[in-house]
């Protein structure tokens, strides 16, 4: 019997938004599992750092009837949890500054045989959709600060 695919996804997934799900329900769609690396606070330096812990995000993430297994990341190395993983396919954000060809070339390095496709953009489906949590925090911060 052959082992069900496994698709990988990963991001802050610092307070939650639809875009958040457009992204897990769109990489769910490359594989039968799903599964989530969720980004340490501490590796989170090319933005803002996130408002809610490490397991505040992690135990959302999970909580999510599409994704199957949700993790922490690895504080020092982004590919340990990938060899655990052994995913066939990882997902990138389709805004994420990581670059595809960067990630395919170190994954060859190791040995991992996996292939890296990037998920598509939620557009607003209404006005007043919030889809960053960036403009969340903007708005908190507008409305109650
Ligand atoms: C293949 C891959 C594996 C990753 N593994 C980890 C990890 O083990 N630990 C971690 O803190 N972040 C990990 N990340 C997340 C990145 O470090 C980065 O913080 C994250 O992609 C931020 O994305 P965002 O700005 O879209 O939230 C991984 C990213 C990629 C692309
Ligand atoms: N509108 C959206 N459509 C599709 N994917 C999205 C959308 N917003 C976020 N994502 C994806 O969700 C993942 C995690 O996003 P992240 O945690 O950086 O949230 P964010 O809302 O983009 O944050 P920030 O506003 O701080 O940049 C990333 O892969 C990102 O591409």
């Amino acid at each position: 019997m052959t082992r069900p695919t496994r698709a990988v996804a990963q991001g802050t997934f610092d307070i939650l938004h639809p875009g958040h799900v457009h992204y897990l329900e769109d990489a769910a769609t490359y594989g039968d599992e799903l599964h989530v690396i969720v980004a340490r606070s501490d590796n989170v330096t090319h933005k803002a750092p996130p408002i809610l812990s490490d397991r505040q995000r992690l135990d959302m993430v999970q909580a999510l009837a599409v994704v199957d297994v949700a993790r922490l990341g690895h504080p020092d190395d982004i590919f340990v949890p990938i060899e655990e993983i052994q995913p066939d396919v990882i997902v990138l954000g389709y805004d994420q500054h990581h670059d595809a060809d960067g990630i395919r070339a170190a994954l060859a390095d190791r040995g991992i045989d996996c292939r890296v496709e990037r998920a598509s953009a939620r557009d607003q489906q209404y006005p007043d959709e919030l889809l960053s949590t960036g403009s969340i925090v903007d708005r908190i911060v507008d409305r109650r600060g």
